[in-house]
């Protein structure tokens, strides 16, 4: 993980932090947590869309602290650090290419403008780098908008890419995406999705279909479905998770635009609400902004701990 990496990360994550800090400076003043400070406290954590669970999960444990140095912001922070890596270690689990035979293939599903189309293309970047050969298919055939913009981001990315003309069946794509793949040995091939159909119910058919297009070529196929989410978004990113799950079959998520927002705390109450693994953040626009993440370091960036 480079400085400059690790920087924006920091950075990102300032404004959450900053909002986390401002929720709870004045109320660790006292010499000791009673109830209505612990009490203030749970409600800062809320509002700073951690969750429920982990703000009660944090109270309780503070309530337990006996602060042998004293209490101050900082041993509050620090519990808090904690108290969220805790929650973020056991979903931290970067996307691994281990499917026999080749390739591994991965769906890309979530709503228009969460950042999909750019988080397929960091993701292929971030394949090439470790060596893996990698092909894109535009299944969203839905706009010519995201096709276009597909193409835009594989030739940035310098990777190839399968695509058909707006409005062509997505699952036929897919298909053509598989064999080529297969064809040429290509390790991994990402599957960009409609984001929005006209309803949940056409949404599901057509994820059905190209579901079902890559069974009959590959039965283990597809390998991964990653929902990538817009931190930005807060609590509504929750409620993507509930959608997604229940249309597509999410395996796990990719959280972006972490990079500038208040709302970040959100990633904390996704683990913990879902459990499902957190493969990468997107901290920025750059090809090199989407990175496997570090939990002890996200929770320190949280929680306002020095690295
Ligand atoms: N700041 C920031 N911007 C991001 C990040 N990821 C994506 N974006 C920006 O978010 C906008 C939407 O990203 P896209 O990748 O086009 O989103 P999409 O979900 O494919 O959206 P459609 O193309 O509308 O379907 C773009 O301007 C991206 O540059 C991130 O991690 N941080």
């Amino acid at each position: 993980m480079s400085d400059s990496w690790f920087d924006r990360m920091r950075s990102g994550f300032r404004k959450t932090s900053e909002r986390l800090g401002d929720n709870l400076s004045g109320l660790v003043t006292k010499a000791a947590l009673d109830e209505a400070t612990l009490d203030e406290i749970e409600e800062a954590l809320i509002a700073s869309d951690l969750g429920p669970s982990t703000a009660a999960r944090v109270r309780a444990r503070l309530a337990s602290e006996r602060f042998e140095r004293g209490l101050t912001d900082e041993a509050v922070r620090a519990v808090v650090a904690e108290e969220l890596e805790k929650i973020l270690a056991p979903v931290a689990e970067a996307l691994e290419i281990d499917a026999f035979p080749r390739p591994q293939v991965i769906l890309v599903v979530g709503v228009n403008g969460s950042g999909k189309t750019t988080t397929i293309a960091k993701l292929a970047h971030l394949f090439m780098e470790q060596d893996y050969s990698v092909l894109l298919a535009a299944g969203d055939t839905f706009r010519a908008a995201a096709i276009e913009q597909l193409q835009i981001w594989a030739d940035r990315a310098g990777v190839p890419i399968i695509k058909g003309p707006e409005g062509s069946d997505s699952s036929a794509i897919v298909f053509d995406g598989v064999k080529k793949a297969t064809a040429e040995g290509i390790d991994v091939l990402i599957v960009d999705t409609a984001g929005r159909l006209h309803n949940k119910k056409d949404l599901m058919d057509e994820l059905a279909k190209i579901r079902r297009v890559l069974g009959r070529l590959n039965p283990a196929a597809p390998h991964d479905v990653v929902l990538v989410l817009d931190a930005t978004t807060g609590q509504n990113a929750l409620s993507q998770i509930e959608t997604f799950r229940e249309v597509a079959g999410v395996t796990g998520l990719v959280m972006t635009k972490l990079d500038g927002t208040a709302r970040g705390g959100v990633m904390v109450a996704a683990a913990e609400k879902y459990g499902l693994p957190i493969h990468a953040i997107g901290v920025g626009e750059g090809m090199d902004d989407l990175r496997p993440f570090d939990p002890a370091e996200v929770a320190r960036a949280i929680a306002g701990v020095a690295a």
